[in-house]
């Protein structure tokens, strides 16, 4: 174990394709002092700190090393990423058990080490594992979030983005629900710089309901897309995983479409589902509320139910 430094410091577990992604925009984007790769498989997780380190040079300052869950006592934040993935034609809920035994040995070591931080889990199916790393972890569920649709409304606004021809970033638009096969666009709040997106269909003859459903079944397939083609996904979610650690670690009171306790918002409650949230220093630190048309409660409503359903066989061990 290294000693702290004065800066801020995450330990990654699991640095497979996205935990290893994550690492290298976390160095390339200077957002911490010191990054920690902790991986059941040390020989990986050392041959990434030393290809990081030779960027050094080219990068900001910071320290990179190899560690163990001993280095999680000092850690700001616990980033996982371990764990199997989904290969062709699996869903992320078909995850659940593999992932769930494993998320009890690993949030079961950080918390033996005295880590008292934030919890950041990407592993899927990430809403099922975030709810279990609350559960194993005892920490408040504000400090246990998960990436939830962070990708998913990511890929909407791109597409969304190169549809009508603007900039991403001036795409204001989420996806809610499952990371996964029940998510749901939110059309009644999506907007291009104040200007609803749902009022294009009614103005202009070049945009046409049939084609955002397309758009928005791309996005939720686009994992399936890309395994297919690759076998993995991990640049788009490192990216939204830097962005989620720079709302945390800067204290920016952001809000990023992520996993969360419900506790009665939406009319649900006892399930980590994909919501836009105000992320700060604290983690979450409040549910936005919208006020979703009745087709998207019940989508939502039908997403949570699905989630819930899964988690039964993670509750026997929690
Ligand atoms: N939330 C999201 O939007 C996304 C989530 N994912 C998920 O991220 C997870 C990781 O995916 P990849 O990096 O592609 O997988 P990978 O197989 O490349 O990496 C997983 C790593 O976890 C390590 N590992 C396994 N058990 C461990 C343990 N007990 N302790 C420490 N390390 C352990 C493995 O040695 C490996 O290096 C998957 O569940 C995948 O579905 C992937 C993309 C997007
Ligand atoms: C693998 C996955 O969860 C994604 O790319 O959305």
């Amino acid at each position: 174990m290294e000693a702290k430094g004065k800066g801020t410091r995450v330990v990654i577990i699991g640095t497979g394709f996205v935990g290893s992604s994550y690492a290298y925009a976390l160095l390339n984007q200077g957002v911490i002092d010191e990054m920690v790769l902790v991986d059941l498989n040390k020989e990986k997780a050392e041959g990434d700190a030393m290809d990081l380190n030779h960027g050094m040079p080219f990068g900001s300052p910071m320290r990179i090393w190899a560690g163990t869950y001993q280095d999680c006592s000092e850690a700001d934040l616990v980033v996982i990423t371990a764990g199997a993935n989904q290969g062709p034609g699996e869903t992320r809920l078909d995850l659940i058990e593999k992932n769930a035994k494993i998320f009890r040995t690993i949030v079961g070591s950080v918390m033996d080490n005295g880590f008292n931080g934030i919890f950041l889990v990407a592993t899927n199916p990430v809403d099922i594992l975030s709810y279990a790393t609350w559960k194993f972890s005892g920490l408040p569920m504000e400090k246990v979030i998960g990436s939830g649709t962070i990708l998913d409304t990511a890929r909407f606004r791109f597409l969304l983005g190169q549809y009508f021809d603007v900039d991403s970033r001036n795409v204001h638009a989420y996806i809610m629900g499952e990371h996964g096969d029940t998510e749901l666009p939110i059309w009644s709040h999506a907007d291009i710089a104040g200007k609803p997106i749902l009022t294009y269909v009614d103005e202009d003859n070049h945009v046409n309901m049939n084609e955002l459903d397309t758009i928005f079944t791309n996005v939720r397939d686009a994992a399936y897309h890309i395994i297919d083609r690759k076998g993995a996904t991990y640049y788009g979610i490192a990216m939204g995983l830097v962005r989620l650690t720079k709302a945390i670690l800067r204290n920016e009171n952001s809000v990023l479409t992520i996993s969360t306790l419900l506790r009665g918002q939406y009319g649900l409650d006892d399930v980590y589902i994909g919501v836009p949230a105000i992320v700060n220093r604290q983690g979450i630190r409040e549910v936005l509320e919208l006020n979703l048309s009745e087709e998207e409660q019940k989508k939502l409503h039908h997403s949570a139910s699905v989630l819930k359903e899964a988690m039964k066989p993670v509750h026997d061990i929690v």
